[in-house]
């Protein structure tokens, strides 16, 4: 072969590959966000480093949780956090951003919406009635009750950026009469009291410093004889303190995932009542003969690889801002974290608790 011809063939069969890797393999979860189209939140590109520099001062040595940190800043503490990852969690995983039991047969995608379901079938949502999503996200679980149920939702995240991305998806979904997205902290709510029938969050109350405070507002903007949902972070009875591997595991969920501090089991309930809710039912989802949630994370060795490779080579390219792959390195460690502490079973992210405002509550 000519060395020209041979050269041009070089050239096409390398725009091949990226092309392959980055529009076509790139995207692990094909949800409208495509790598090329990383960003890091409403951050400037020059300053994702800072920022991400910022969110590891939160924790004063490696060893160190973010309990270290002052409850005030937990908040803003978060939204950089969620500045920083929620693009890699959409591509990576989708728009809904939490666990489910591993359903035989289905997708992760049917899983997903079947955990989200039990939430809408729990809380006897159906048309007319209006909920509230606490600490929303991009609002995956939100399109889905409501679709699901024909209720309306009100979703509140502490981080703009999510804000701006949830409305853009329930738009596209033809959602947007039945979904409204709020810019708020869920530890001091803008909305009245007794303004909503139901309420739930799926695994984003660990965020908050203290449960009480989160619960309290719930408990406060809920119509009396109204039902509230969570899935909780928690460690399980399994976890030994004494036990430097389950220390390092939850030590390790904690940092990668920006909770001031992972409560135990027998707290949520204990909280709940402490704010006035009766507790109606406590399960954690993630028990036999639940299949193990985690798998999807183990599975994904191949992925993280290539999601690695692809964020490396457009941040090379200047595609995606510098510090995309640092933040990509955290979440790998992290996902690791969290695949021990299933597999070991101190800890589950699918603690459900089912509370009632009590009917002759004081409005
Ligand atoms: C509830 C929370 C978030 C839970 C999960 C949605 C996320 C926890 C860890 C995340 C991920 C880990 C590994 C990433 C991988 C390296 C990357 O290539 C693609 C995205 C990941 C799979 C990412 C996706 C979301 C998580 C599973 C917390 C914050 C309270
Ligand atoms: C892991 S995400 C879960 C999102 C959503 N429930 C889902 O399952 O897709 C946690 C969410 O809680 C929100 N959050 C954390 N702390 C918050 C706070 N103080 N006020 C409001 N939202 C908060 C984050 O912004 C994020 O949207």
């Amino acid at each position: 072969m000519e060395p020209a011809t041979m050269a041009w063939t070089l050239a096409a069969a390398g725009f091949a590959l990226v092309y392959w890797f980055v529009w076509v393999m790139g995207a692990a979860e094909v949800q409208g966000k495509r790598a090329v189209d990383l960003q890091m939140g409403s951050i400037a590109d020059d300053k994702v480093g800072d920022r991400y520099s910022q969110y590891w001062s939160f924790f004063r040595s490696p060893k160190e949780t973010a309990a270290a940190a002052t409850a005030d800043k937990v908040p803003a503490f978060v939204d950089t956090f969620y500045n920083l990852v929620t693009d890699i969690y959409e591509w990576g995983w989708g728009q809904s951003f939490h666990f489910s039991p591993s359903l035989p047969g289905r997708s992760h995608r049917e899983a997903t919406r079947v955990h989200e379901e039990r939430v809408a079938d729990l809380l006897e949502a159906r048309p007319g009635k209006r909920l509230l999503d606490v600490g929303c996200g991009v609002g995956g679980p939100m399109r889905a009750i409501a679709a699901h149920s024909g209720s309306d939702v009100v979703g509140i995240t502490i981080n703009e950026y999510q804000v701006n991305r949830a409305r853009s998806h329930n738009r596209k979904a033809g959602l947007d009469a039945q979904c409204e997205v709020v810019c708020g902290n869920f530890m001091a709510m803008p909305f009245p009291d007794a303004s909503f029938d139901g309420a739930y969050s799926i695994e984003a109350t660990c965020h908050a410093p203290r449960l009480q405070d989160v619960y309290g507002e719930v408990f406060r903007v809920l119509k009396p004889g109204g039902l509230y949902v969570s899935y909780e972070w928690v460690t399980t009875p399994l976890y030994r303190a004494d036990d430097p591997e389950h220390v390092e595991a939850i030590h390790g969920i904690e940092r990668g995932d920006a909770l001031p501090g992972l409560r135990r089991q027998d707290e949520i309930a204990a909280v709940a009542k402490e704010v006035g809710f009766e507790v109606v039912k406590e399960l954690d989802l993630a028990l036999p003969p639940a299949l193990p949630w985690w798998t999807r994370l183990k599975m994904g060795r191949l992925s993280y690889w290539r999601n690695s490779l692809v964020i490396r080579a457009l941040t090379l390219l200047r595609v995606a801002p510098k510090g995309v792959s640092e933040v990509h390195e955290m979440l790998y460690e992290t996902a690791h974290h969290l695949t021990r502490g299933g597999e070991t079973g101190i800890f589950t992210p699918m603690h459900m608790v089912l509370l009632r405002k009590p009917a002759t509550a004081a409005e």
